[in-house]
């Protein structure tokens, strides 16, 4: 709430412009309709990089009113999204094209500052695939990254219908709107960011498996871009990695962090046996599942 309202007050660009330390009395006499508006920092809302459209997001009402009913989904199961909706998450998205716009503008500016990562730290990784699927990429914003880095991929963004139908142009990428529990389009690599910890362990298990007929066999490949909770402790994103848990499990049925010994069973029973995990600079590491 707090960020919220710093960055509707454009306080972040505020100090930005300043360009030294100021004290409350300055940032409050500066605070108006015509604050001058320059970006340096994440919660600066033009920032090439911003991550006011998250704030924005997490703070919405359809967002927040579900933690109100997260004792009733502990005691009766379910999501508190539905109990607060009377729908999913992204079924609302499908009929509420501001929600929409707002929930995927919001994956979109967190998916490119992880994509940064994953680029710099994945090179050899994309470099021996000629394809790639991003599964569930919203409107394309990583997929459209990895292939300005690596213009030898051919890209699809693969989403639902109403999330891909807003989804802008880019170079070498193709949108294709369908559903992942039905099929999946071929590709030598697979990228899901931010997808399985949405879903139960079954519900994993069969997008997995829709993963496994996608690919071939060589030089077939997952590339799973998620939290891998540590259960002893000790890592820098241990606590946002146990909020993200709260909130997946707040906002999607049976959403959940793992650990690698939970990633290990559904990547397991999927048909994905043989799997290396790969820190990168982010909250989330690389899981690059192989189905041999
Ligand atoms: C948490 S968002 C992650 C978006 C993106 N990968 C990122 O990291 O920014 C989950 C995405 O899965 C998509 N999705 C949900 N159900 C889907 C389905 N059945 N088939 C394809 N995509 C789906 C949503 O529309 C949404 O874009």
């Amino acid at each position: 709430m707090a960020l919220k309202c710093a960055v509707e007050l454009r306080i972040p660009d505020i100090i930005h412009s300043h360009g030294c330390p100021m004290t409350l009395t300055q940032i409050a006499n500066e605070i108006g309709p015509t604050s001058p508006s320059l970006d340096i920092n994440c919660l600066a809302r033009d920032a090439e990089q911003s991550l006011a459209p998250l704030v924005f997001m997490r703070n919405n009402p359809l967002i927040m009113s579900p933690f109100q009913c997260l004792s009733q989904c502990v005691k009766e199961g379910g999501s508190a999204f539905q109990k607060a909706h009377g729908r999913e998450l992204f079924e609302l998205a499908s009929v509420n094209a501001e929600f929409n716009r707002l929930f995927n503008q919001a994956m979109a500016c967190t998916a490119r500052i992880t994509t940064k990562a994953l680029i710099s730290e994945y090179e050899e990784g994309f470099r021996c695939i000629g394809s790639l699927v991003d599964v569930g990429g919203g409107t394309g914003a990583a997929v459209a990254e990895i292939v300005k880095a690596h213009p030898h991929i051919k890209g699809t963004n693969f989403d639902l219908q109403h999330v891909v139908k807003t989804a802008p142009v880019y170079n070498g990428v193709t949108h294709v709107g369908g559903d992942m529990f039905k099929a999946i389009p071929h590709a030598d690599g697979i990228l899901m960011k931010s997808i399985m910890h949405n879903w139960a362990d079954e519900n994993c298990i069969k997008i997995l498996k829709n993963c496994r007929k996608a690919i071939s066999k060589k030089p077939g490949k997952v590339i799973i871009v998620e939290v891998v909770l540590q259960p002893g402790g000790g890592d820098p994103f241990d606590n946002i990695g146990l909020m993200f848990d709260l909130v997946m499990l707040t906002h999607f049925p049976g959403g959940k962090e793992r650990t690698e010994v939970e990633w290990k069973k559904i990547l397991e029973e999927g048909g994905f046996p043989r799997y290396k995990i790969i820190k990168i600079p982010a909250l989330q590491s690389i899981i690059e599942a192989y189905p041999e």
